[in-house]
């Protein structure tokens, strides 16, 4: 089942930040000032970002055996790590990346033609508000589902700028084969056959959403995005060139920036492969903050079971010292689940937890 609007709630007067911006750059509106305990204080991580494991592509295609145990441990340990020699041609993703701030930079009249209606993830605008008290993210998103067919809304893929749907198009091809071949080098790496995923997981759907963050004046009250965890199984992030650090992912219980490799993209596990793995991969709780002189872009692809699949932990990762600790369930139910409630670090995911007392 897809997710469906809601067209009842009231979010509110939401302020474009690019807008906010530009005509007013030192105001930060009261919905955007953080409580304080959410708001970012500097990250004062023990563990440095160049910790998050670095995979190299180019070793996995060859059969590497380390850099397939790397992969595995990358997805047990830290659920995030940098691909490197991925194979996607640079001038693809500095196009996307030309595609996505053409896009940010229109005037706001012409972006509202692809405003993002109330309770829903596709289009321009500020996703997961579902109430007039909601905090807001220092973000402009533009989010589109791309594959398959029944997902996509037609009326939201932009006329300008020129190429940039096609562009989208082709980006998505890659970025699809890429998670195809993590996918099969995931489940080598676990000793498990090498379509185990992709099979279970049937025609994967995919969506991709840009993210832009104006500077902000005050980056210590504001956050860019919520922490939260994706649905997805897998995410594939793409941070703007030049962009300012912003991506942080928390690792025990500390927010650790991730510093960008020029030309590699950031993986992260999602709650999907978390639950399929019955635990052992976890989805990682991950927030953007924002700059005082800097602004930052990332395109992210959320690559996903079909909304027809049926979902638990496979029976590989589930024996008598590790019970089941997830429930079955439909993925387009999770899905609906994930896109009617606002973000909020790992809570979506407590829809397919089950007490530790029973098991599957
Ligand atoms: C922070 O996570 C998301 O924004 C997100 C949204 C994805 C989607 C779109 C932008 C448009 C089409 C539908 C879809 C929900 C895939 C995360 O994607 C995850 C969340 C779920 C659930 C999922 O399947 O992918
Ligand atoms: O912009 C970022 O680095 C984080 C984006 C993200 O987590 C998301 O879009 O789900
Ligand atoms: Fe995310």
């Amino acid at each position: 089942m897809a997710p469906v609007p809601i067209s009842t709630i009231n979010v509110g007067h939401i302020d474009d930040v690019q807008e906010l911006r530009k005509f007013k750059p030192n105001t930060i509106p009261q919905r955007f000032i953080r409580d304080i305990q959410e708001r970012p204080t500097q990250a004062t991580a023990l563990i440095s970002s160049s910790d998050i494991p670095t995979i190299d592509l180019s070793k996995l295609l060859k059969g590497n055996r380390d850099e397939i145990l790397h992969l595995i441990s990358a997805c047990e340990e830290w659920g995030f790590f940098q691909v490197i020699n991925h194979g996607i041609a640079l001038n693809l993703l500095e196009n996307i990346e030309e595609k996505a701030m053409e896009f940010f930079r229109l005037p706001l009249e012409e972006k509202q033609k692809y405003q993002m209606a109330p309770g829903t993830v596709q289009g321009y605008g500020q996703a997961f508000v579902f109430s007039e008290h909601q905090k807001l993210d220092w973000c402009n998103m533009f989010a589109l589902g791309v594959i398959p067919d029944s997902i996509r809304n037609n009326l939201l893929w932009p006329k300008k700028p020129t190429n940039f749907s096609n562009t989208v198009e082709i980006y998505s091809k890659e970025v699809r084969k890429l998670c195809q071949n993590l996918l099969k080098y995931i489940a080598l790496g676990l000793g498990l056959k090498k379509d185990l995923f992709e099979e279970a997981f049937g025609v994967a759907v995919q969506a991709i959403r840009m993210n832009y963050y104006p500077p902000c004046s005050r980056p210590d009250l504001v956050l860019g995005l919520s922490p939260h965890s994706d649905g997805s199984a897998l995410t594939v992030l793409q941070q703007g060139k030049g962009s300012s650090v912003g991506l942080q992912i928390l690792k025990d219980d500390k927010w650790v920036p991730v510093q960008p490799i020029p030309d590699a993209f950031v993986i992260n596990i999602g709650d999907t492969m978390e639950v399929v793995t019955n635990g052992r991969f976890k989805s990682v709780e991950h927030r953007a903050v924002t700059h005082k002189h800097s602004d930052r872009l990332s395109i992210v692809t959320f690559y996903a079971p079909s909304y027809d699949i049926e979902l638990g932990p496979m029976p590989e990762f589930v024996d008598k010292k590790n019970p089941c600790k997830y429930r079955r369930y439909n993925h387009g139910e999770y899905s609906k689940h994930y896109v009617t409630n606002k973000l909020q670090g790992k809570r979506t995911l407590e829809f397919a937890k089950i007490p530790t007392k029973n098991s599957c």
